[in-house]
């Protein structure tokens, strides 16, 4: 088909969407009906090559699987090395992504047992480049796509969407995904991978995870010239017009499914912060830029302070960027300060926040966007610092934090003079130094680059991972091997959407975001805290997850917006944490194959 005749077609496509009303009598076929192919075609139901003989028969599937009866782990072997095989990150997510597409229980025991080499497949870095090319990749629908057009049938669209009432959506408008800006329908490629890791980090199951893109159209140029672009070909909505697009959608959620939490995901900076003030009260529903990234930098912080030998009254941080992810980690760290007994004001002028335009001050000149007021400066005596360098000569920070989406922001000489500014304060002591823009290409410098121009002195984490790095010294002293840390909110959101729904939380509250924070800062064992990381290691993050999720739920209880019954609080509260652990664990979706869980295999 010639691309002219392509693009008529999508516009038939589109213009036929508004007012479908469809009725949901049918009820979906139960697994326990399906045979033959349609178990097999089915990835929630297909267990592979795991099926037994005595389920082959009962399924009709004699004939249609190879003789072979083999365990998850011989066929998560097998994936491992297709994946293995492949040249590209982009070819290992398709991989991937075909084997969701037929074999969930397979996808999920591969990602959980590999998270360490998967995770940055299916998300950041790789799911940066994904997005770019969703319209090109794309092969399967994978989430429920909702268009401005269509807005007089949301219920009925999220009514189609298969299989039991779901228990958590993502959901984005494309608006600002990772650092890579607007990137409109393709977007979507975020809330799916954000879900799989709901699965594999927190045990939600993945028939009960929903992945949303709202499409209000996109300001992208090349996706509007791409002639593959799958989504709206059209400028974004007016931010009023979409402000009632977003009640249409929170009220049909509500309508349909009133317990579902809701994750608001990569929507710009307006919008995040205009959202999160608008539903939080009334939906169970957070943003995860900023409190998910709130309460995992004050995680990472709690520790890194420990080790940066500087005293918590003594820190000073600066932020390079002030959008919604610097500004809800900033306001995060304030609650932390405050907590530990400084007045707002004491604890609020500890932060430096820095954008395009230099120091956020309150005399700067410009228009300051709203959620940038709470921090602009006063203190600076009508000077303004235009640069990063002029910033840190004048607040001599001991802590500097990148959330600029700029890559290579942090220059040798910056990281040197934060240094210098931490060495002047006393010998030992260590700068507390996190580049956490995503992906990689956004990345505000990279972790050699922070041992190098630190003299391995840094405390460092990053959003995307990177990996360790030796530096070569020779003779006696032997090489030195450093670790980084990952400072991303794969470590709060995943636990923190687990307790909400297990608490059956009514809200998210700021205290359920604070608690997920101070658990995950106590959820390292002896061997990270002697390799002086401030975040568990990855493999452990679903471990830490649960116990993200187990102070949540109690949180929730405080808060007194756990819809549980009273009944089961009394238990816990006699049994203590092992009981409510044990509840959690029970839970949890962790695919086994039927004969393994009867240790026939
Ligand atoms: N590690 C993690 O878990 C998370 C990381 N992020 C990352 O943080 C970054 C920012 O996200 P948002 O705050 O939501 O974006 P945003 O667009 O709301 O904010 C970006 C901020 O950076 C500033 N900025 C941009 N270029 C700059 C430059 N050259 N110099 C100084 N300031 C500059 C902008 O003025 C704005 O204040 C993204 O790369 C995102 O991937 C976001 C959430 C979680
Ligand atoms: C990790 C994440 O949420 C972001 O980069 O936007
Ligand atoms: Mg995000």
């Amino acid at each position: 088909m010639k691309l002219a005749s392509l693009d008529q077609h999508r516009g038939y496509a589109q213009d036929h969407y508004s007012e479908v009303k469809q009725d949901h009598e049918t009820e979906p076929m139960e697994e326990s009906e399906a045979s033959g192919y349609q178990v097999i075609r089915e990835p929630l139901w297909n267990k592979g090559l795991s099926f037994t003989p005595e389920q082959r028969v009962a399924k009709n599937l004699t004939g249609l699987l190879p003789h072979a009866m083999e365990s998850l782990e011989t066929q998560c072997a097998r994936a491992m090395k297709m994946i293995q095989s492949r040249q590209t990150n982009i070819d290992k997510y398709l991989y991937l992504s075909t084997v969701k597409g037929q074999n969930v229980d397979l996808f999920y025991r591969l990602l959980m047992d590999n998270i360490r080499e998967l995770m940055p497949l299916v998300y950041t870095p790789t799911i940066g480049d994904v997005c770019l090319q969703y319209s090109t990749l794309y092969t399967r629908p994978e989430a429920l796509y909702i268009s401005i057009k269509q807005r007089k049938s949301i219920r009925t669209m999220l009514r189609n969407w298969p299989g039991p009432e779901p228990e958590i959506c993502v959901v984005t408008d494309g608006s600002r995904i990772l650092g890579l800006g607007d990137l409109g329908v393709n977007g979507v490629g975020i809330s799916i991978g954000k879900l799989a890791l709901y699965t594999a980090a927190a045990g939600i199951h993945p028939a009960k995870t929903l992945p949303i893109v709202l499409d209000t159209g996109t300001n992208n140029e090349s996706n509007l010239r791409d002639p593959f672009y799958l989504g709206l070909r059209q400028k974004r909505v007016p931010v009023d017009v979409q402000q009632d697009f977003m009640d249409e959608f929170m009220a049909a959620v509500k309508d349909v499914y009133p317990n579902m939490v809701v994750q608001f995901e990569d929507f710009d900076s307006e919008k995040a912060f205009n959202y999160l003030d608008r539903y939080r009260h009334n939906y169970r529903a957070f943003n995860d830029d900023i409190q998910g990234t709130g309460a995992v930098v004050l995680a990472g912080y709690i520790n890194a302070v420990n080790l940066s030998g500087v005293p918590l009254a003594e820190q000073r941080l600066v932020f390079m960027g002030a959008g919604s992810a610097g500004v809800g980690v900033a306001k995060q760290l304030v609650e932390y300060y405050t907590r530990r007994g400084l007045s707002e004001k004491e604890a609020r002028d500890k932060f430096y926040l820095v954008d395009t335009k230099g120091l956020v001050t309150m005399d700067r000149g410009d228009r300051l966007a709203e959620h940038k007021k709470y921090f602009a400066r006063t203190d600076n005596a009508g000077h303004q610092f235009r640069t990063l360098e002029e910033v840190i000569e004048y607040v001599k920070p001991s802590a500097l934090v990148g959330l600029a989406a700029t890559f290579g922001i942090f220059t040798e000489s910056i990281i040197r003079g934060l240094k210098a500014s931490v060495d002047a304060g006393g010998l030992g002591r260590r700068p507390i130094l996190f580049p956490l823009s995503n992906p990689l290409t956004k990345a505000e410098c990279t972790f050699e680059q922070a041992v190098q121009w630190t003299d391995g002195s840094v405390v460092f984490a990053s959003g995307s991972p990177f990996s360790s790095f030796t530096l070569k010294i020779g003779g006696e002293a032997g090489d030195i091997t450093y670790h980084p840390n990952q400072g991303n909110n794969v470590y709060v959101f995943p636990g923190l959407g687990l307790g909400a729904i297990l608490a059956k939380a009514t809200r998210i509250t700021d205290e359920m975001v604070y608690t997920s924070a101070a658990a995950l800062a106590g959820s390292l064992n002896a061997e990270e805290v002697h390799m002086g990381l401030i975040y568990p290691k990855i493999d452990r993050v679903r471990e830490a997850s649960i116990t993200v999720a187990r102070e949540v739920m109690k949180a929730a209880r405080r808060d007194g917006v756990s819809e549980l019954p009273e009944s089961l609080w009394v238990e816990w509260e006699e049994w203590g944490d092992v009981a409510l652990t044990n509840y959690i664990k029970r839970r949890v979706y962790n695919p086994t194959s039927f004969e393994e869980a009867k240790g026939r295999l």
